[in-house]
């Protein structure tokens, strides 16, 4: 049965205004451009396909043309086992002691426990990073970790035939065992949640306070929580992690708003105090909602059940059914994140309607998250060694490879909505591309030229494989909701 959600209708007009805001974009994008390590971009609409973005001055080919950090995004629930990263800025922090230990001890332990293990008492997977870390490193208070271990993902493991003592791995976890030439990789000691969760990790303090500041503190599972409860919110991120992790990308959404909201409110009030105006405290000012809302309503979007692709394995006669249970899937998950973090003021962010728009949001603009493993370096530096040293090094390192098995340094992988890069159009014969340098060791999305950019000139990326025949493009595009017309795809239209 269609899934009924009341404040549907009981906050519509609210609702409507959120979907399509009052505002002119301009303004709103001219501040974020300034933020940005290159400046030399606008947003404007252009008629054809809403907003894009275009060059305010020349780029040569190679030239960086965007780095925009995540608004949203998340690591993927099943990478968690393999990557330890911070969860505001996502590179990757501890040590590559503590990077491979910690990715054996989850595995030991998906191995030894089976699936759908639960939750289970174990000793720290994040203990003490090792002696290397010089920077003083704060791991909260206790040695031992209650950890959802299918939260982890650990249940998708493969089993590995060469195993690794307990002893040893723990050492490696707790900075006791230090490998050989570790110290070429240099990455930031782990910082711990503010609200003292097992589950957000952080590069810095500055990491952990933007984080907890703009989307955490009322997701977190910890003593320090601000969320209505930590029963209800555990019980969320288990229906997501069994069901679409994009559900915990939402709840960001939700949670950036109402702390936005919050935070605008006080200033507001504040502001009324100072000049003797009477208060209306308690009461939703609307206003401030959208104030608070601003940079989600930039994103493009659809409903979810609306936008999303058919899968492979649906027959397009189930269509309607399919598009139905995506739905029902959304209002459970809507409903559960209710129970733990409801704001009566926010309460259009807890309609179906705005719900299924941001996830379709995510659906229509998100970009792979992907942050390169230093594991990999590692290795690949003690394999470049000269012989003598090289066999010195290989005697300690090969059997923890050997354990690791052929996705010894997967990268971190995730989903992330950034604000500028998801207002790039596409093209099948695009001028710019999402490309990683050495340096981009971060979540960001660093878009670079693919051929020189003119002054005026729309940037595009492809959001496909742009080699691709004509029609497998065309059919991967309507995903995006579009046919395409760019030169390209003009050319190679058949005649009809
Ligand atoms: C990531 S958004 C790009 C920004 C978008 N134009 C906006 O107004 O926010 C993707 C959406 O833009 C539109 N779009 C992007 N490239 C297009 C193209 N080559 N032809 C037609 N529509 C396009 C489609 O509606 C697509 O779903």
């Amino acid at each position: 049965m269609e899934p009924v959600c009341p404040i549907d209708s009981s906050c519509s007009n609210q609702i409507s205004l959120l979907l399509n805001p009052p505002s002119p974009p301009q303004k709103y994008f001219e501040e974020l451009i300034k933020t940005r390590q290159s400046c030399g971009l606008e947003v404007r609409t252009n008629g054809k396909h809403g907003k894009g973005v275009y060059a305010k001055v020349d780029f040569k080919e190679g030239d960086l043309v965007l780095k925009d950090p995540v608004l949203f995004g998340i690591q993927h629930s099943s990478n968690k086992m393999d990557c330890l990263v911070c969860s505001h800025c996502f590179q990757f922090i501890g040590s590559v002691e503590l990077q491979i230990g910690r990715k054996l001890y989850l595995r030991n332990l998906a191995d030894a426990s089976g699936s759908n293990s639960g939750k289970r008492k174990f000793s720290s997977a994040l203990k003490d990073c090792s002696g290397q870390c010089n920077e003083s490193r704060d791991h909260g208070d206790s040695d031992v970790e209650e950890c959802d271990v299918d939260r982890c993902g650990v249940s998708d493991s493969k089993s590995n035939t060469n195993v690794i003592p307990k002893d040893v791995i723990d050492s490696l976890m707790e900075g006791g065992l230090k490998l050989p030439h570790s110290d070429i990789v240099s990455l930031p000691a782990v910082v711990s949640c503010p609200g003292k969760c097992k589950e957000a990790y952080y590069c810095s303090q500055s990491c952990a306070e933007a984080d907890w500041n703009l989307y955490h503190s009322l997701l977190c599972t910890g003593k320090g929580s601000k969320s209505l409860s930590t029963e209800a919110l555990s019980v969320f991120i288990q229906h997501a992690n069994e069901t679409n992790d994009i559900f915990l990308l939402a709840a960001k959404v939700i949670s950036f708003t109402i702390l936005r909201y919050r935070k605008l409110k006080t200033v507001y009030f504040e502001e009324k105090e100072k000049h003797d105006a009477p208060s209306i405290l308690g009461n939703c000012n609307f206003s401030l909602l959208l104030e608070a809302w601003e940079p989600v309503s930039m994103g493009y979007k659809r409903r979810w059940w609306n936008c999303i692709s058919l899968p492979d394995d649906v027959d397009c006669h189930d269509e309607v059914a399919f598009r139905l249970q995506i739905k029902e899937l959304a209002f459970t998950s809507l409903q559960l994140l209710k129970a733990a973090i409801f704001d009566k003021e926010c309460e259009p962010l807890f309609s179906l309607e705005i719900y299924g728009h941001i996830i379709g949001m995510f659906e229509l603009n998100n970009l792979d998250l992907v942050v390169e493993s230093p594991v990999e370096n590692y290795f690949l530096y003690i394999d470049d060694l000269p012989d003598s040293e090289k066999e010195k090094a290989e005697k300690v390192t090969e059997s923890f490879l050997d354990a690791l098995g052929d996705e010894y340094s997967g990268c971190c992988e995730g989903t992330a909505f950034f604000p500028l890069q998801s207002c790039m159009n596409h093209s099948c014969n695009p001028n710019a591309k999402a490309f990683k340098r050495e340096e981009d060791r971060d979540g960001q999305a660093v878009l670079v030229a693919l051929q020189p950019i003119h002054k005026g000139e729309e940037v595009t990326i492809s959001y496909i494989d742009e080699e691709l025949p004509y029609e497998e493009r065309q059919s991967l595009l309507a995903d995006y909701g579009f046919r395409c017309r760019c030169p390209k795809c003009l050319d190679e239209e058949l005649p009809s």
